[in-house]
């Protein structure tokens, strides 16, 4: 049967330059449209492993369909061919770990801004659609989190709900560089925002709050640097996994909303293919419903992975850090992030499904049965060479 758009009109099969298809969001959308769609895509990044199993040159049924293209976007002449053989460029490339915005700033900078600027220009200039994404950085703080603790204010949603039309951007000084990341992030936004408004360039936006799942960074000493700091959710995983205690940050009071990556991926495929419902706009992406702090996620994870790996917790799980001593000189934290889900509503009739338990569980699930063994290994020889 045809496959149609949400008009009812035929989807006609896309040529896609995904830059950053070898990441944690691009392994999903590769995935999706590799299963569920004629679509091609040119998967471009300087890193493959994530994507391995959907290249194998024979016996995959949509063999031919994802090409690799392993380039560094700051400088490779090819970039501009690529963007020009495809109908839509998806840019997911970034810095996009926290632990890197205080302590490389300058490479934060670059990343998500200098060097998505020849991505919108090919884009503009060889009229071809973008779909770019942000993030829920952009909104920085909340207005509710100046007010007095005791402010009945607080509780109304107009202090927090996050809106992309409405809501401010609220970052700390400069000197707390944590918000170079988000800064560099909504100077982009605001170019191409730009180059729509002057230069006719049909464009998305997509803010992602908190998407998490499988292939999600990497557990540190397996198949990411020892002493690297991925998210959240695989710094809580290589603790659970490793029998260690959760760190808290500043005591783990930020709140966050968390999204199951798969159902985020069901938004972005709706904005590929309803060009005409999601251009010119930006588009929150989350789990209004998922909201915890930090602390309760913590708690969450724990009891969870008691009941995937059989294993007893630990007598005290977490155990709390001052922000400095974890991220170093610098770091400031978004308070709470509520995503306002009006616009994606409308445009694209689409709602996330999936509670933060269910998606953990499946999480965690995935997390034991990749790595469990692998750290069970490299502890025994870590202590045989004691
Ligand atoms: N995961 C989330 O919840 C989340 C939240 C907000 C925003 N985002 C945004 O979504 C995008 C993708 O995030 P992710 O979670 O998949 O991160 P990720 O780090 O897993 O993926 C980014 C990919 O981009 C690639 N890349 C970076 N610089 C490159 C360059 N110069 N040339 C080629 N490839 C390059 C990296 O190798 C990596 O594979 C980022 O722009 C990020 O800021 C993600
Ligand atoms: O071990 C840890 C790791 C993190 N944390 C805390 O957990 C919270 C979430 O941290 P994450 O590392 O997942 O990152 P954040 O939610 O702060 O930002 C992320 O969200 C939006 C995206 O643009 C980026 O991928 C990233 O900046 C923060 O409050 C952080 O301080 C801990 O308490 N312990």
């Amino acid at each position: 049967m045809a496959r149609v758009d949400l008009d009812g009109n035929p989807i006609k099969p896309l040529t896609i330059c995904m830059i950053g298809a070898g990441g944690f969001i691009g392994s999903h959308l590769c995935e999706k449209l590799m299963s569920e769609t004629p679509h091609k895509v040119l998967a471009l990044d300087v890193y493959n492993d994530k994507i391995r199993h959907l290249l194998d040159p024979e016996g995959l049924p949509w063999n031919g369909r994802i090409q690799f293209h392993r380039i560094n976007i700051k400088h490779d002449s090819r970039l501009e061919g690529l963007i020009k053989m495809s109908d839509l460029t998806i840019n997911l490339a970034a810095i996009c770990t926290p632990a890197d915005y205080n302590t490389r700033p300058l490479d934060t900078i670059y990343s998500n801004f200098i060097d998505a600027l020849p991505v919108v220009k090919y884009c503009s200039e060889n009229n071809k659609r973008l779909i770019h994404f942000s993030t829920c950085e952009v909104y920085g703080k909340t207005i509710g989190c100046f007010l007095p603790k005791d402010s009945p204010l607080r509780q109304d949603p107009d202090y927090y709900v996050l809106k992309e039309d409405v809501s401010p951007c609220i970052f700390g000084p400069i000197e707390k560089q944590r918000w170079s990341y988000a800064c560099a992030k909504q100077l982009i936004e605001r170019l191409i925002y730009a180059e729509g408004a002057e230069n006719g360039l049909e464009f998305t936006i997509v803010r992602p709050f908190n998407w998490i799942g499988p292939r999600m960074d990497f557990i540190p000493g397996i198949d990411g640097p020892s002493e690297g700091v991925p998210r959240v959710l695989a710094c809580f995983s290589n603790a659970l996994l490793r029998r260690e205690q959760l760190k808290l940050v500043d005591g783990g009071q930020s709140q966050r909303t968390f999204i199951y990556i798969k159902d985020a991926i069901e938004a972005v495929l709706l904005m590929i293919e309803n060009p005409a419902r999601a251009n010119g706009h930006i588009f929150n992406v989350g789990n209004p419903n998922n909201e915890v702090t930090v602390r309760q996620l913590a708690e969450m994870m724990t009891e969870i992975y008691v009941k995937v790996s059989g294993e007893p917790a630990l007598e005290v799980p977490t155990v709390d850090i001052s922000s400095k001593e974890f991220y170093g000189e610098g770091y400031d934290d978004s308070d709470k992030r509520i995503p306002d889900m009006t616009i994606i509503n409308k445009q694209l009739g689409w709602n996330p499904k999936t509670s933060l338990w269910d998606l953990l569980d499946s999480t965690l699930t995935y997390q034991h049965r990749t790595y469990a063994e692998a750290i069970k290994k490299t502890m025994s020889k870590a202590t045989a060479s004691k």
